[in-house]
């Protein structure tokens, strides 16, 4: 029996080792393909840059001076064949004539830029470059011969009498990016709630039942990512007690599963940074407030307000190199060794919330990119923040999308309506 046990879990690492290697080469082919139109895109502009010159140099040369013959007006025009836009630029040179076209001709220009770095956005393109790529990489495909559970089966700790939002927003953003499974661990009272709000989330009355950690403990060895804190509260009855919070957390960790820390959870963290610290497949999102209590607990001072990207890199460090994301007007992302930051287009718009659907979706993420990391197909960068950089822009991305439909109205429930197209958008185009 146990021989055959180790035929069968030989054959399935083979298959799944199989898998790997076909979807790599899949991925190489697509990358070629891409490089293809890039290279095609970029002869084009440099045809559009020679035309431009010789427009302007033409215009500028030939121009009629008004003062000398005010009356006549030339009639013939230069034809400018452009066979990649398949059309004929004619261009008389006429003041206005000519400034027209050269105005189309730029908004093409722009366009064809804008699609050739790929996002219409105020971001830094260069990082996008960098990282987008590689979080494209981590999506898994989707193909007949999975079953469910396979894409990721993400477990929620938080929800309390006061907050059922929170836990929700990431539990069903978890779901939205691709998670097979979301399960939310919170209150009895919560638990009624949040099951109103969604049959699609596995809700369970745990936190304050005595026997809470052996609770989640059971579920532990099918979950393939952990979100802490979205509405857990800070009350030492929910989960016990810190020390019982903090042993959730170790049991995760001896079983490997990603975790990402928010909200209340991170209240935990700045108690006792001992229960994540060093731990790599760990990922903590504080705000700005939560920021602050981190590194004055760390460095027993207060942090220079001035140099963001510093502090988030000392506080980094002095986790043990965790992988840790400063939300704010830019996200700063960083494991010690490089400070990236996110400035992808949100909107001036901050509703509560927004931060339960960058944590849910990064529970999926760290999940997803850890796995591509074990199967040798991301190499260049740490998983975690691969992972978070991912989640930082599908959020923006989102937040602009719903803004653009809602203004001043826009929910986190709207944003998570637009987490698929969001999604596609950014890592499936
Ligand atoms: N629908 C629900 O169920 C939701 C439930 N949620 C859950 O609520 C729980 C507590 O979370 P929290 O957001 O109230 O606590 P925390 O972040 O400590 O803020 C406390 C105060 O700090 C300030 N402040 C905050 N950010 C700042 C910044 N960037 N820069 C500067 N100041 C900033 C601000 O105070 P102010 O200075 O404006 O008075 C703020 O009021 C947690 O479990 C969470 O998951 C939320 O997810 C929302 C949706
Ligand atoms: N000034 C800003 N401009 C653009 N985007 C922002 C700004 N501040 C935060 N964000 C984005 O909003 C998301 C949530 O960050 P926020 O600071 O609101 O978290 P939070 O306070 O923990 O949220 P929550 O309300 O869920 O508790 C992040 O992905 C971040 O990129």
């Amino acid at each position: 029996m146990e021989k055959l046990m180790e035929q069968f879990l030989e054959q399935s690492a083979q298959a799944e080792d199989n898998f790997y290697r076909m979807e790599e080469q899949r991925l190489q082919a697509e990358d070629r393909r891409r490089e293809a139109e890039h290279a095609r895109e970029l002869q084009m502009l440099q045809m559009l840059g020679q035309m431009f010159a010789s427009i302007s140099s033409s215009g500028s040369a030939s121009a009629p001076s008004k003062t000398a013959n005010p009356g006549r007006r030339r009639p013939s025009g230069v034809r400018y064949l452009v066979p990649a836009l398949r059309c004929v630029f004619v261009v008389d040179h006429s003041g206005l004539k000519l400034a027209r076209t050269l105005n189309t001709l730029t908004l093409f220009i722009s366009s064809v830029f804008e699609r050739f770095y790929g996002l219409g956005s105020t971001s830094h393109r260069g990082m996008e470059d960098d990282i987008l790529p590689l979080v494209k990489n981590i999506v898994p495909p989707l193909t007949s011969k999975k079953h469910k559970g396979q894409d990721g089966r993400i477990g929620i700790i938080g929800g309390c009498q006061d907050y059922t939002g929170a836990p929700y927003f990431a539990a069903i953003s978890a779901l939205k990016v691709g998670a097979d499974l979301s399960h939310v661990f919170c209150t009895k009272d919560a638990a009624v709630v949040i099951k109103s709000y969604s049959p699609e989330l596995i809700v369970h009355p745990v936190l304050d039942s005595p026997n809470a950690v052996e609770e989640i403990e059971k579920w532990l060895p099918r979950l393939h990512g952990l979100v802490v804190g979205p509405g857990l509260g800070r009350e030492d009855l929910l989960l016990k007690t810190a020390k019982a919070r903090g042993e959730v957390i170790e049991k995760s960790k001896a079983r490997d599963i990603p975790i990402v820390i928010d909200a209340d959870g991170l209240w935990l963290v700045t108690q006792q940074p001992s229960v994540i610290q060093g731990y790599q497949k760990g990922i903590l999102t504080p705000n700005f407030m939560e920021f602050t209590r981190l590194y004055e607990a760390l460095h027993h001072e207060p942090m220079d307000s001035s140099d963001y990207q510093r502090s988030v890199m000392q506080l980094s460090v002095a986790m043990g190199n965790l992988t840790l994301v400063l939300k704010g007007e830019q996200d700063f992302i960083t494991d010690g060794s490089k400070v990236y930051s996110c400035n992808l287009e949100g909107s001036g718009r901050r509703c509560g919330g927004q931060g339960d659907l960058l944590s849910g979706s990064m529970g999926v993420l760290a999940h997803w990119a850890h796995a591509a990391s074990t199967a040798g197909m991301i190499r260049s960068m740490n998983p975690s923040v691969v992972a978070a950089f991912g989640a930082c822009s599908l959020t923006r991305q989102c937040n602009s999308q719903a803004f653009q439909r809602h203004g001043r109205s826009t929910t986190t429930s709207d944003m998570i309506q637009e987490i698929s197209s969001a999604f596609k958008k950014l890592f499936e185009s």
